[in-house]
């Protein structure tokens, strides 16, 4: 795998947590997934336990499986393995991010604690540095999601002097809408040689001009290929193909929305897409039914196809 100081960049899976039937993990798929996501997708690296892997509805026993196994399926393979490590419970996230280091992880990400929340960015960067002081070898990237903590500091008022208090801090993966905040947050970044992962999909394009180094997200499992497609057209500057190309996975995405798009229904669309068998999502989320699937992921296949 690649030296922990070199940045971070490209298409990065947000991968999903395969379970079987009865809602255990299915630790089985992980190998297949790995090989789906080099061959069919040309994604290299992945993102473990977050969002899109259910990871605040799994145990700390089941992360940490989950850990070990993506990297040692990954090893070899994969460029990198980064985990997810966020919990409400500073212990429990630095128990997590010991234990990543321990499986030879990559990196690490943290997200905000969402329940009781940090009431100024000066919490969140104590909150950021007891978790990083468990693994301090290990990059440790800070996950925005304001949409889903409800922590609605700017990126750009919590990078204030981290790096004095977290030495092995690395960047950011930043998924709100934001851009102005973004644009701070790069320049931040860049002057330190960090990196900024974009975490809003259906846009990616409009954060490239802003100077993001790559992209981490749940669709890259099944539109890696349109996606990939997407950055070297906006790299050889043909922006009308890099238009085309994002505007594809967000009518997909619409068109989800439509009926109803939730992380159930988008593992449950990677299922029958790609042949791996993902599994139920878990409580509280439900699934969904199959013909709601069947409707969308032939939406998927309509705008993925003859693009990439
Ligand atoms: C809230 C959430 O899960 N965001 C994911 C990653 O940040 C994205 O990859 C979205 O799933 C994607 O942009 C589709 O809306
Ligand atoms: C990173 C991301 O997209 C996720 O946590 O699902």
């Amino acid at each position: 795998m690649c030296p922990e100081t070199e940045k971070l960049t490209g298409l990065i899976a947000a991968t999903f947590t395969p379970l079987t039937p009865q809602g255990e993990l299915n630790l089985a798929v992980i190998g297949p997934y790995v090989d789906y996501l080099l061959e069919k997708q040309s994604v290299h690296s992945v993102f473990v336990n977050g969002t899109t892997g259910e990871g605040c509805s799994l145990t700390m026993q089941e992360r940490k499986q989950l850990a070990e196994e993506w990297c040692r399926q990954g090893k070899g393979k994969l460029d990198r393995v980064i985990v997810h490590v966020g919990c409400l419970s500073v212990k429990e996230s630095q128990e997590l991010a010991r234990h990543a280091a321990s499986v030879g992880a990559d990196a690490i990400a943290v997200i905000s604690p969402f329940f009781f929340k940090p009431s100024n960015a000066e919490a969140l960067r104590m909150f950021l540095k007891d978790v990083s002081s468990a693994a301090p070898q290990l990059p440790l990237y800070y996950y925005h999601l304001p949409s889903m903590t409800g922590v609605k500091l700017n990126v750009s008022e919590i990078l204030e002097g981290i790096e004095k208090q977290i030495p092995s801090f690395r960047g950011v993966k930043f998924s709100s809408v934001d851009l102005g905040d973004l644009g701070q947050c790069v320049s931040y970044c860049r002057l330190r040689g960090w990196s900024v992962l974009y975490g809003v999909d259906e846009q990616l394009l409009g954060a490239l001009p802003l100077g993001v180094n790559g992209a981490v997200g749940s669709t890259y499992n099944y539109a890696g290929n349109v996606m990939n497609g997407m950055l070297s057209a906006y790299e050889k500057g043909d922006l009308p193909l890099a238009q085309t190309l994002q505007v594809k996975l967000k009518d997909t995405i619409t068109f989800a929305t439509s009926l109803g798009f939730d992380l159930a229904m988008n593992k449950q669309m990677m299922s029958l897409y790609s042949g791996l068998p993902m599994g139920p999502p878990r409580l509280p989320l439900l699934p969904w039914p199959s013909d709601t699937i069947q409707d969308v992921v032939k939406k998927l296949q309509q705008d993925m196809a003859d693009l990439s």
